[in-house]
């Protein structure tokens, strides 16, 4: 059997991940501090999959846990999702992010090489393309500028695992930018659960239907774009998780060492507006709304070229919209409060 480390593994994108490596027939150890994830969600991917996960509670800058981690499993690759991930938290909090997020991942990687593991998935983020690159965004643009220090957190990670790709002929990388991760398991067992006032548009919505929150705020209608609000490319997390599972076939199956990014999106931008009249349709529940200031930061439209994916990895979206939108709202409706 083929034994996968999930850092990360119990938070929203780690558990989807972490239940498609188990049905997969993966044996998977997941490490996570649980500073912003539940330990519940993977008892229920446990319940789902009807297969045990090993679980550490433990910090990826902790050399010494980790280092134990490696001597006790039998490790042969590893998926990083490990991280802080609120852009606004990230300008308060900058030193916050490059520890956790850079400095975590150099520990990490220094771990593998010790112990000879030398395939990664990595966790990045469609925000590397920065504001300077036109969409779509494919993967042969320049890193950008990213505007946060959690989008320079992601833009430094995939460097430096480059590097290590180029210093150690073994080793094989690949680095996952994520388009906006949305929905959850069709089982309605695990989902996103964000610690406080969500940041991120669809669990604000979710949480509006389910009456935790009066009304959304709409960030602007004076982009240009067609309705006026910002487009994102929105992708369900199972299929985001089915890229990490191809990724990592593809990575064990290659001869020698290699890094590559692909971009994990549907390539259909979709409007702020659009996810709001989409959710109210598909689950059958108001989400008032109103319009309010730009929010600082964001971009007007973003979408991926995810040709790259398809072509390399076979990946490719399976989802569409409704399933989105129903998805998130049996997670929210059968669990109001999360986990
Ligand atoms: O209450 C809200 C929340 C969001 N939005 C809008 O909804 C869109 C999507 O916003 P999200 O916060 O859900 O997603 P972002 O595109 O801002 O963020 C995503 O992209 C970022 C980089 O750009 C990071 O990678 C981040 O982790 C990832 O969630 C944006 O136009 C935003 O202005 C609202 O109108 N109201």
């Amino acid at each position: 059997m083929t034994n996968v480390l999930v850092t990360g593994g119990a938070g929203y994108i780690g558990s989807h991940t972490v239940l498609a490596l188990l049905n997969a027939g993966y044996g998977v150890v997941v490490v996570d501090n649980l500073c912003n994830a539940s330990k519940e969600s993977l008892v229920r991917v446990e319940k789902l999959a009807g297969k045990p996960v090993t679980f550490y509670q433990a910090d990826i800058l902790d050399k010494q846990a980790m280092a134990c981690v490696f001597v006790r499993e039998n490790i042969d690759a590893v998926i990083h999702f490990a991280g802080l991930k609120a852009v606004g938290e990230s300008v308060q909090k900058p030193l916050a992010y490059y520890k956790n997020n850079v400095q975590g991942t150099v520990a990490l990687a220094e771990v593998m090489l010790e112990h000879g593991v030398n395939s990664l998935v990595f966790s990045s983020s469609a925000t590397v393309y920065g504001e300077a690159n036109e969409p779509p965004y494919v993967e042969t643009q320049p890193l950008g500028n990213p505007a946060s220090p959690y989008g320079q957190t992601k833009a430094m990670v995939e460097k430096i695992l480059m590097d290590v790709a180029r210093a150690n002929p073994e080793f094989k990388v690949a680095n996952l930018r994520y388009f906006n991760p949305i929905g959850a398991d069709v089982s309605g067992d695990i989902g996103e659960d964000p610690n406080g006032i969500p940041n991120n548009l669809m669990p604000f919505v979710a949480q509006v239907a389910v009456g935790k929150r009066d009304k959304l705020a709409v960030f602007g209608d004076d982009y240009p774009t067609k309705d006026g609000t910002c487009q994102r490319d929105y992708i369900h997390v199972t299929d985001l998780a089915d890229g990490h599972l191809d990724a990592l076939a593809w990575l064990l199956k290659q001869p020698s060492g290699c890094a590559e990014a692909f971009n994990l999106g549907t390539g259909e931008p979709l409007s702020v507006l659009e996810i709001v009249k989409g959710f109210e349709q598909y689950s059958g529940q108001p989400v008032p709304y109103e319009i309010a200031p730009r929010r600082e930061g964001d971009l007007a439209a973003f979408w991926a070229d995810a040709s790259k994916a398809k072509q390399v990895l076979g990946w490719t979206t399976n989802k569409s919209l409704q399933d989105m939108m129903v998805d998130t709202w049996r997670w929210q409706s059968q669990n109001p409060d999360g986990y």
